[in-house]
């Protein structure tokens, strides 16, 4: 068999990287490192790649905009896995740079939002330079880059001196770490999940979710609460709803949900005939095990069982009405 390629936001010991790695199925994979989140899922699309590791969700931040509308435009893909991980950040610079030299510093604009009490107190005066991922702003500190000129301005001055990143990074990027665990959650996570193109849906675990992006038909009045009941009423959770506009014009929206179940199970597969029925548009994105493995909660009267039961029961009375 060849060697499998996966995917993931770059360069090397970004938080997507370590998401990667706790992965049983890339374990022998090449690990290629991708700039965006866009290159990345082009590249699982035209089969360069065979998966790609992408963030999708954070604690404190919300979703990722850039994955979730790449993953709703353009040829389908499916999530397969979720890998949740803890994202504690450093304050990183090369020796010799203390705190009160930084004029500037980098990292991802999500990281950028969750360091912000620690900046805003150590580094009030101090410029942010969005990078594309915490690792490239800690990259574009190593020797070899500096030595390279890169993210230097044209007098020789480095653009910034420090980046937020992930304690890896540091390393392996030999920086000195000027400050430890500077998040403003602590306990922030953030969720990443493994992408592939669309193919047989595992089979459910018991613990599994299920995420899907639909268009509403905005014309209609509580188009939304006719969206929201087709889970309600079956007794499916959302454990996330974001609305992301479609493009086409103001006023236009498509929500992107996470469920708790699987397709394989009655009230999730019916929750998603209605909203194809109620809805301008769905893309399903995948059933997927949650990392957590934590089992979804099923009132008796939404188990496979007692859909089951209702399906016979019509069963009987049209074959009793007709036969
Ligand atoms: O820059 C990284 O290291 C990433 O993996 C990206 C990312 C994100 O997109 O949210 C991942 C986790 C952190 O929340 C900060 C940045």
């Amino acid at each position: 068999m060849t060697q499998q390629r996966f995917g993931y936001l770059g360069p090397e010991a970004t938080f997507t990287e370590a998401a990667l790695l706790k992965l049983d199925e890339a374990r022998g994979a090449e690990r290629v490192p991708m700039p965006n989140v866009l290159v990345a899922l082009d590249a699982v699309r035209t089969g360069d790649i065979d998966a790609a590791v992408v963030p999708i969700e954070n604690s404190v931040e919300g979703g990722v905009p850039a994955t979730l509308d790449a993953l709703t435009s353009d040829i389908p893909l499916q999530i397969v896995r979720e890998i949740v991980i803890p994202v504690k950040f450093v304050l990183a610079a090369p020796s010799g740079v203390e705190l009160a030299d930084i004029t500037a510093y980098s990292t991802h604009p999500h990281a950028e939002a969750q360091t912000r009490r620690f900046t805003g107190q150590y580094l009030p005066d101090a410029a942010y330079l969005p990078a594309g991922s915490t690792a490239a702003a800690a990259a574009g500190l190593s020797a070899e880059a500096i030595d390279r000129g890169a993210g230097q301005d044209r007098a020789g001055q480095a653009e910034y001196q420090a980046a937020i990143c992930p304690l890896l990074a540091a390393e392996r990027y030999g920086l000195n770490v000027l400050a430890d665990d500077i998040g403003d959650v602590r306990t922030a996570v953030t969720r990443f999940v493994l992408v592939r193109k669309p193919g047989p849906v595992a089979p459910a675990t018991g613990a599994d979710k299920t995420t899907l992006v639909a268009g509403l038909r905005s014309e209609r009045p509580g188009a939304l609460l006719e969206l929201l009941e087709q889970f309600a009423v079956r007794g499916v959770n959302l454990t996330r709803i974001e609305s992301r506009p479609t493009g086409d014009g103001l006023g236009l929206y498509q929500f992107s949900l996470d469920v708790d179940g699987h397709i394989d199970e009655a009230r999730v597969a019916e929750a998603l005939a209605g909203v194809h029925r109620t809805s301008r548009h769905v893309r399903f994105l995948g059933s997927y095990p949650r990392d957590d493995r934590e089992a979804s909660t099923i009132d008796a009267q939404n188990t496979d069982d007692a859909f089951a039961q209702a399906n016979d029961w019509l069963t009987r009375i049209k074959g009793d009405t007709r036969g």
